[in-house]
């Protein structure tokens, strides 16, 4: 039986392809999940950095495996993949270790913090940057006529200038279909706030208690630990209304909790104009600060700005 014990391959470990052949040299361990363990790996033949990500079950490891074909497929047809670091998927093999085989894919490479961990260094005020770095993968991905389905901070990997990649596509469900891999706190049917039919909304709602879990956690905390019945979008909202940290976000979590968004495009143009706004209102307050208290801001001030000029000018 293969578990994450007999899995634990340290660096160094060349993995070889059973029926391709391709050579993939462990670098590090990159993380390890309920569905897999994932490796930074070198192709021997390129000397370029992937991630290969080995499955504990075949039939979970396949349905990542289809849905990463179909975005490549979807990414060829566009002529979108020669833009991109490396494609959605790169193989697909199985690997013998001890007489077993073992289903391995092979993946592009994030770099990057998991969005908890760089919201924590580079504080809060990010999120407006990497929010819409995050909607605008989501809107690209639901005018492809996907939804990702298991939004969580876990997902979410963030370049040192916030930009976002998703990652683990095993939740991604086809439009109309079923979500059919979610997580507690940011499914909608948690909440008793709408089922989980694979709609962009299901994502704006993700989204948004990504967003107060990240920003205003111990109020998320309480309203989640009620009795099953109770729970209900209600208590997302009054959290929104009484938490000053989600004061700029406001207006778009009430939207995106309550689906109130025509589509993506939509939800990405609201965030811009609240989050925009509020950085030039604080931009022009800081004039009239005295030089000798702007020093220890500056630093993460500009890079935050540098950030914010370059995501909002395209
Ligand atoms: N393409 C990638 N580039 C860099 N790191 C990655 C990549 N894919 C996965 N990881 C790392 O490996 C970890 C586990 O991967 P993944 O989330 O795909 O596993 P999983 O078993 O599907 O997880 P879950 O239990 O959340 O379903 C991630 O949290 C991340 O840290």
């Amino acid at each position: 039986m293969i578990t994450s014990f007999n899995l634990n391959l340290p660096p160094g470990t060349m993995v070889t392809g059973r029926f391709n052949g391709g050579r993939y040299l462990i670098q590090r361990l990159l993380g390890q999940g309920a569905n897999g363990i994932v490796y930074l790996v070198k192709q021997v033949e390129s000397a370029r950095l992937y991630a290969l990500k080995m499955g504990f079950d075949t039939i979970d490891l396949q349905s990542e495996i289809n849905v990463l074909k179909a975005l490549q497929q979807q990414d060829n047809r566009r002529g979108r993949a020669a833009e991109r670091d490396s494609s959605f998927l790169v193989e697909v093999d199985d690997y013998s270790l001890q007489g077993q085989e073992i289903p391995f894919y092979v993946m592009r490479y994030v770099k990057g913090q998991p969005l908890r961990t760089f919201l924590t260094a580079q504080g809060g005020n990010w999120m407006q940057v990497v929010g819409l770095h995050l909607l605008r993968q989501l809107r690209g991905l639901h005018e492809s006529g996907w939804v990702f389905g298991d939004l969580k901070p876990e997902n979410v990997l963030v370049s040192p200038y916030g930009e976002v990649e998703l990652i683990d596509f095993g939740g991604v469900s086809g439009m109309g279909r079923s979500v059919k891999q979610f997580t507690e706190w940011y499914d909608r049917g948690f909440w008793n706030a709408g089922g989980r039919t694979a709609e962009p909304s299901y994502d704006w709602f993700s989204f948004a208690v990504v967003c107060i879990h990240l920003l205003a956690e111990d109020s998320l905390k309480k309203a989640a630990n009620q009795l099953p019945q109770t729970r209900s979008r209600n208590d997302l909202l009054e959290v929104v209304g009484s938490e000053v940290s989600l004061a700029p976000y406001r207006e778009w979590l009430r939207r995106a909790i309550t689906g109130d968004f025509r589509n993506t495009r939509e939800a990405c143009l609201v965030w811009k104009e609240l989050t925009l706004g509020r950085t030039l209102k604080r931009k022009k307050s800081q004039r009239s600060t005295p030089q000798w208290m702007m020093g220890a801001f500056v630093v993460s001030l500009g890079l935050l700005i540098c950030a914010i000029y370059l995501t909002f000018r395209f």
